[in-house]
């Protein structure tokens, strides 16, 4: 698995470490200006006189959206907060960056932007360990223009990871660079990729050796598995070499999604599997959940066909609806949703009281609550929900109302989602778990006040930390003494129980995202 560094012409490897981390901190800042506002409408003859069709679009495309996630603040998920897809504003991005636009991208195209997109965030760190290797000289890495570098990342990860075609990989790059910078660039590309190939060909991918003292190997395993080196520290002490390795492949692998069949609009998961049939999307259907299906490829299809915009079914993990499992939501209960936005299980747990009872959607950010708002109102939820714009820990501390059942999906690192995620191993920083874990006690405090006698708070994270789940809950259990554990057996399949009675889904294990949950009763 891993191989030595023998490559005596270019850099050793603690220059090309120095380099990295140069080149990580000047890319912190944009260099290049990413315009993520809306400009004037372009007229239809300004575009076809932009309009660049020797470029590769998908590689056009890729590249800015790069730019965008890395200086942008945008998001790498497929879907952006209202459920479609970024498609019409693409090309004035691209035109904005580039200076061009490209032919408009078919079906192939968006495909291939979705993976390349995805897998170069995943697999930067070990790209950069490659590129820079390969660079002339540690300051061409470490000074790179961040377009230049985006374009270089692609055309590593399409001959690395993708296994496409070299010598095209190699040309349609070039191109890019050529025009979208200039001819030097595109002939810095052509260098540094045909030595790449020359590489692959020969089987001599140079790889960090797994040697030396904890430090040292965590190194060599963040840029083999392509992690930050803290997160693969805390997982080594946590699950062990073997099981962090692991974990690290599940995250660099492709994502699946699941559907769940919303039934307030009277869709069964038997009209969705009908749909899904006609679209030629390959799916499973959930084992542990009944409305949810698992869908492996083709979430685009589901997107372009309208499935998501109509209310008929929404993206949900099935280790969420899991969580609302634990909750438990009855018919005519009132359930406090503490940290609800932008709605997933509220519009799971609000479907699941067919019409009787209340959900409280309490949330500090404005902007999501209002995507919750428009969401239920499309699933035709709108009728059992609240929604509530506040800051938990003062909505509970006036609030002289108790509930039947409180849940808190607290924000947390989302270090179970990973594989969802591309960007977020890169946004996160040690120093965040912290702040989160102040945060996350606070918010525990505040949610207990909010259940009556006898009723129930579920604490939940999309983590897989323990810090994050079960210390947080013996810590607030030794606050809370008239709180207890009501274990989630016969509320979630045995396999996700564990020992303490919480749930817990394992990405490795059960092939869904990492999420916890722990039902916690107050005495009465
Ligand atoms: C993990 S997300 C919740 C996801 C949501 N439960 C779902 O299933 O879609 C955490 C949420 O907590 C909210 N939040 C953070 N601090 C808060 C606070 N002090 N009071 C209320 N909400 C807060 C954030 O705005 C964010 O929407």
């Amino acid at each position: 698995m891993a191989q030595a560094v023998s490559l005596p012409r270019i850099l050793v490897s603690t220059d090309a470490s120095k380099a990295l981390s140069k080149q990580a901190a000047s890319t912190r800042k944009p260099r290049t200006s990413i315009s993520t506002k809306k400009r004037a409408k372009v007229s239809p003859s300004r575009r076809t006189q932009n309009l660049n069709l020797e470029v590769s679009p998908h590689r056009a495309v890729s590249a800015v959206r790069l730019m965008r996630i890395q200086f942008g603040g945008a998001f790498a998920d497929l879907l952006n907060k209202k459920g479609k897809g970024s498609g019409d504003n693409e090309m004035g991005y691209v035109e904005r960056t580039l200076g061009f636009r490209t032919k408009d991208l078919d079906d192939r195209d968006l495909r291939l932007v979705t993976d390349i997109v995805g897998g170069t965030i995943r697999w930067r760190r070990y790209l950069d360990h490659l590129i820079c290797l390969l660079c002339h000289d540690e300051k061409t890495f470490s000074s790179m223009e961040p377009l230049l570098l985006q374009i270089l990342r692609i055309g590593f990860y399409e001959i690395v990871k993708l296994d496409m075609p070299p010598y095209a990989v190699v040309d349609e790059n070039v191109r890019l660079a050529k025009v979208a910078l200039r001819p030097g660039a595109g002939n810095l590309v052509n260098g540094i990729l045909r030595k790449l190939v020359l590489l692959k060909d020969n089987n001599s991918l140079p790889l960090p050796k797994l040697e030396g003292n904890d430090r040292a190997q965590a190194r060599a395993l963040a840029t083999i598995y392509s992690h930050p080196v803290w997160m693969v520290r805390r997982w080594t002490k946590y699950l062990g070499q073997e099981e962090a390795i692991k974990l690290m492949v599940w995250n660099n692998s492709d994502p699946s999604f699941s559907l769940r069949a919303n039934s307030r609009k009277g869709v069964t998961r038997a009209d969705l599997v009908m749909q899904l049939n006609l679209l030629k999307v390959p799916h499973e259907l959930s084992l542990h959940l009944d409305e949810f299906i698992r869908v492996k490829t083709g979430l685009q299809n589901v997107i372009q066909a309208g499935l998501l915009k109509e209310g008929l079914c929404a993206v949900q993990d099935e280790s969420a609806g899991l969580v609302v499992a634990v909750v438990d939501p009855q018919p005519g209960q009132s359930i406090v949703d503490c940290c609800a936005a932008p709605g997933g299980k509220t519009l799971y747990m609000a479907s699941r009281l067919s019409g009787q009872g209340l959900v409280y959607a309490i949330d500090i950010n404005k902007g999501r609550l209002r995507i919750l708002n428009e969401t239920a109102k499309l699933h035709q939820v709108n009728s059992v929900i609240r929604t509530i714009h506040a800051d938990l820990r003062t909505f509970a501390d006036n609030s002289t109302v108790k509930y039947d059942k409180v849940l808190l999906d607290a924000p947390c690192s989302g270090l179970g989602v990973l594989s969802k995620r591309a960007d977020l191993r890169w946004n996160r920083r040690l120093e965040d778990m912290e702040e989160l874990k102040i945060l996350q006690d606070e918010l525990l405090d505040a949610a207990s006040l909010l259940v009556k006698p006898g009723g129930v708070l579920v604490y939940s994270t999309c983590s897989i930390d323990p810090e994050e789940n079960e210390e947080r809950v013996e810590a607030f259990l030794l606050r809370h003494p008239e709180f207890s554990i009501d274990p989630a057996d016969g509320l979630v399949p045995s396999d996700f129980v564990t020992k303490h009675g919480f749930f817990s889904s394992d990405p490795v294990k059960h092939s869904l995202d990492g999420a916890f949950a722990a039902r916690l009763v107050r005495a009465f």
